[in-house]
């Protein structure tokens, strides 16, 4: 679209907000649609990350928003109208938020943190649940941007393999939050622990996905043994929405690992009943309600979603319809990397050697043969080094995806972030595809 054209098709609008309220949006996937925000009198923030006066923030295509106040505020919006033919709702100020509950839950951990500090104990760790859709991921970025403006340096731990926000879908990964998050950029991804796990359901290998927290619930611990600051500010755990049989043994399993002693649970009674019932008295359950504001997304809208995700890693962020980075392709030789997928298919136990379970083969390295269906799959570089580390429980370095094989000269092209062949040559597979049509 040309810039006049564009322009013809942008509003502005000025939206004044009373206290404790909010103006929510969303930018529409698929679009090259944007919203630019002006914070014009007052305080505001986005999901606990304050906006500045003076600096315009750009939201992209699929961005779903909440500006807040407590106080009162003045707004600018510029809309970008041109794909939102039909809907007359595009932006709309609500006076009902959960947002008083939230900020007394951080008031709560706040003093768990004093109280850590004071005694030189560990600060709250706390465990986020819910189904699907309920604004999960949202509170955890609220808490975490709260204690970091207060100085405090909480560890996030992501294990939504899904939608999470420190890495790529099919990953676990945590962070130290030394500072808010950046409205536009999200968080500061500096030395990120950063696990593969292949696809984007716990369920498509639960025992990997039990070994993965019980390693991540390890280096939490060791991060908390080297820096008393990260001990006593506790730390946070987003979870995935799968909150039913092997879903909830799960969330019981990730609840042992860290040793939580809170655990959050957003607008399911059944689940805060169940979770009450079954946790140790130490633990505190609380029921909180979801945000009427949370956007609901079907199966094709999260698609998208984990599609957008995997694209900012290799493009950055789309501004003024221009990519922040340049990946590159690479072209490798068959020879110079060793390409494993995690889980063998099952076998009946009659099948296996005496004492062996078929269980076991989830936890299989299987070797990759170059072929034409690695084409589009998402692969994690290993940090480990040879066949004698340990491959499944080793850090990631970074990503690439498969974009060509040919079988004549057996080279790959790769799409890869760096102009620079990965140091590493052990390389895994993930069921996480991406098409990449820039
Ligand atoms: N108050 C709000 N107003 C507008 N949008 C919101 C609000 N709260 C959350 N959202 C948006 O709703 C979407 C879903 O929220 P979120 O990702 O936190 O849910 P979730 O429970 O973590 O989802 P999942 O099922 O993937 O785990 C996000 O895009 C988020 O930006």
């Amino acid at each position: 679209m040309t810039d006049e054209k564009k322009d013809a098709t942008m509003r502005t609008e000025e939206y004044k907000l009373e206290a404790v309220s909010e103006l929510r949006f969303e930018v529409e996937t698929g679009s090259d649609a944007s919203v630019q925000l002006d914070l014009l009198e007052g305080m505001a923030e986005v999901f606990g990350a304050e906006l500045t006066k003076g600096r315009q923030i750009t939201f992209e295509e699929g961005a779903k928003v909440a500006v807040f106040t407590w106080h009162e505020v003045l707004l600018l919006a510029c809309l970008d109208l041109s794909h939102l033919a039909g809907k007359t709702e595009v932006a709309y100020i609500a006076k009902e938020t959960p947002m008083v509950m939230y900020i007394n839950t951080h008031a709560a951990l706040e003093q768990m943190r004093q109280k850590a500090e004071k005694e030189k104990t560990r600060g709250p760790r706390v465990m986020v649940v819910g189904p699907t859709d309920v604004g999960k991921s949202t509170l955890c970025r609220l808490l975490l941007n709260y204690a970091a403006r207060l100085g405090r340096a909480p560890i996030f731990v992501d294990l939504d393999v899904g939608q999470g926000d420190i890495s790529i879908p099919g990953t676990l990964g945590s962070i130290v939050v030394e500072r808010p998050s950046d409205i536009e950029e999200g968080y500061n991804l500096n030395a990120p622990v950063v696990f593969h796990f292949g696809s984007s359901s716990p369920s498509h290998n639960t025992q990997l996905f039990k070994l993965l927290v019980s390693k991540m619930a390890d280096t939490v611990n060791q991060k908390c043994d080297q820096s008393k600051k990260c001990c006593s500010s506790g730390v946070i755990i987003n979870t995935g929405g799968w909150v039913r049989g092997a879903g909830y043994d799960m969330l019981k399993h990730i609840a042992g690992c860290f040793e939580v002693d809170v655990i959050i649970v957003l607008d399911q009674e059944r689940l805060y009943n169940e979770l009450k019932r079954d946790m140790p008295d130490f633990v505190e359950v609380l029921l909180l309600p979801k945000s009427g504001g949370v956007v609901e997304r079907n199966s094709s809208v999260r698609a998208d979603d984990r599609d957008l995700k995997v694209r900012e890693y290799f493009y950055g962020l789309r501004k003024d319809n221009k990519d922040s980075f340049y990946p590159h392709p690479l072209h490798i030789s068959f020879n110079d990397v060793k390409i494993y997928k995690i889980g063998a298919p099952a076998l009946p136990d009659s099948c296996l050697p005496l004492g062996m379970k078929s269980q076991d083969n989830m936890l299989k390295l299987v070797p990759v043969s170059p072929s034409n269906g690695l084409l589009h799959h998402v692969l994690s570089i290993s940090m480990a080094t040879s066949m004698e580390d340990n491959i499944l429980e080793s850090n990631i370095l970074g990503h690439v995806v498969i974009t060509g094989v040919d079988m004549e000269k057996q080279m790959f092209t790769a799409l890869s972030p760096s102009a620079v062949t990965p140091p590493r040559n052990i390389w895994l597979m993930s069921e996480i595809q991406f098409m990449d049509i820039d």
